[in-house]
């Protein structure tokens, strides 16, 4: 479903250019729930970020379903991220003065059309699906951490992707609240999304289908 080829992209302050990855190529199906590991500084933000379209390559595909997405316009991206792709990051990035429902509902605001009822059973729906059934109408300030994390990952499943990726998502949670996160994760991947995830916790790979571990922007093993 997604197939990066011959990957390299770097970095360029002060005139100095920083190469951090270094032809990379990896396969995802949609049924692999895929964990990229490595030690700190080895590229695997960059990669994901890459695969996720938030950057482009120096050089490489990167084929979606056989379409090029490296050179796609940037409302072709938007689009993409929209409809298939979708991200959680370390930190929720919620906005503190929304519900936790209406912070779900973002995604479907982006025409500025009014949201139907549908809609709001689906956000309803993805709350449910992540544990949060009741707390639709706590704002973000009246929710744990490891919750404020799950209402971002239904914001990032309210509109049904095809690949979630996760760049570090149980970075600033206690291991309680990863492990809940994790298990999240893995249901999602039960019932058909593909998941890529940054990681440091060595434990959260060993039920992926696959582990990419990088090291200094190459990879060094693939399982
Ligand atoms: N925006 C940027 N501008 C310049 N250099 C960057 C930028 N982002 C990352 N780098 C550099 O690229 C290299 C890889 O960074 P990256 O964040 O991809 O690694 P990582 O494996 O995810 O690290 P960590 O586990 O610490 O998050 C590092 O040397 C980093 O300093």
């Amino acid at each position: 479903m997604l197939v990066a080829k011959n990957i390299y992209k770097s970095y360029s302050s002060n005139g100095i250019k920083n190469l951090v990855l270094k032809n990379i190529s990896i396969e995802i199906n949609s049924s692999d729930f895929v964990c990229i590991v490595g030690r700190s500084g080895s590229g695997k933000s960059t990669l994901i970020n890459v695969l996720s379209t938030l950057l482009k390559p120096d050089e490489g595909t990167i084929l979606y379903n056989n379409i090029d997405i490296t050179s796609l316009s940037e409302k072709e991206l938007n689009n993409l991220r929209l409809k298939d792709f979708s991200i959680v990051f370390q930190f929720h990035h919620l906005m503190p003065y929304l519900t936790a429902i209406e912070n779900v509902l973002l995604p479907f605001m982006s025409n500025f059309k009014p949201v139907t009822k549908k809609q709001y059973e689906k956000a309803k729906e993805a709350l449910a699906k992540v544990g949060l059934a009741g707390k639709e109408n706590r704002l973000p300030g009246q929710l744990s951490g490891g919750e404020q994390q799950r209402v971002a990952i239904a914001r990032a499943i309210v509109k049904s992707p095809k690949v979630l990726f996760a760049d570090e998502p149980t970075g600033s949670l206690d291991k309680a609240n990863g492990d809940e996160v994790i298990k999240i994760l893995h249901n999602l991947n039960d019932e058909g999304i593909a998941v890529v995830m940054v990681t440091h916790e060595i434990n959260y790979a060993k039920n992926c289908s696959k582990v990419i571990e990088m090291e200094d922007g190459i990879i060094k093993s693939i399982n």
